[in-house]
């Protein structure tokens, strides 16, 4: 996947670049991640990208045309791409978005700075506005960059375990659950062990013992995500699981 970041902070795009799964996804070529920063495309001496708002009010907003020049630079970089603005009226970004994002062959990520881009760069050319949250953070990198890493470790081959069982997990990839708990060396931990199931071998026994735990953390801490389960298909299994840690759980 080839994702062109527009930028006012080229240099952001090091998060990424530089470290673990996002890196490697990088090195191996199953990912290209570049920045476009529409400074470079002004055409004053002072490189302006931003002026005052018509109506007035506080703060500036990103000028329309260093945009417009910048995306052209950034399809001629990736090809024809989905535009994504990263604002805070933007739909939330989920596992299941991650994932359609992730069969796109191209992204171009815009990230916004100041209070905000002309509106009329949105209403031409922006496919569509992703949040990573309900709070205001100072430029929309750090939700291009959150956005980069989850759609990432989704493309093939990158996450190295593929074959193993862990792929198949129910609530790794959040399949509307929580995850289950993790636990390696040692045994034992100031007093603390790892669950006998874990140590067995037997491993239909630990399926269904992960599968209870997450769904007794998501009946928890998040039972909203269980009503999604619930709907979108629920096995008898589950329910037996469930209400069997939750019989434990108020004893
Ligand atoms: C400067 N602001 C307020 C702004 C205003 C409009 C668009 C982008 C920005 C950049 N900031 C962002 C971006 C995204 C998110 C989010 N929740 O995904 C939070 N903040």
């Amino acid at each position: 996947m080839r994702i062109a970041l527009m930028t006012l902070f080229p240099e952001m795009t090091g998060l990424v670049t530089g470290f673990g799964v996002t890196r490697r996804a990088i090195e191996s070529g199953r990912l290209s991640l570049e920045a476009v920063n529409p400074r470079d495309f002004t055409d004053d001496r002072h490189r302006t990208v931003d002026d005052r708002p018509f109506g007035g009010g506080p703060g500036m907003v990103m000028k329309v045309e260093p945009l417009e020049r910048a995306l052209s630079a950034a399809r001629e970089r990736v090809g024809p791409a989905r535009v994504i603005y990263l604002s805070p009226q933007g739909r939330p970004l989920t596992q299941r978005k991650a994932q359609e994002l992730a069969a796109e062959p191209a992204l171009i990520l815009v990230a916004g700075r100041y209070e905000g881009v002309d509106e009329r760069f949105i209403e031409a050319r922006v496919d569509e506005q992703i949040s990573i949250g309900d709070y205001v953070l100072s430029g929309g990198e750090l939700p291009a960059l959150v956005l980069v890493d989850a759609v990432a470790r989704l493309l093939p081959g990158v996450l190295g375990h593929e074959d193993s069982a862990a792929q198949d997990s129910f609530s790794g990839e959040l399949e509307n659950l929580l995850d289950c708990p993790h636990y390696t060396r040692p045994e034992e931990h100031q007093g603390r062990v790892v669950p006998e199931v874990l140590r067995s071998g037997d491993h239909e026994r630990i399926r269904r013992w992960r599968l209870k735990q997450a769904l007794g953390r998501t009946w928890r801490w998040r039972p909203d995500l269980l009503e999604a389960r619930r709907v979108s298909g629920w096995t008898e299994e589950e329910e037996r699981l469930l209400n069997e840690y939750i019989g434990e759980y108020e004893q």
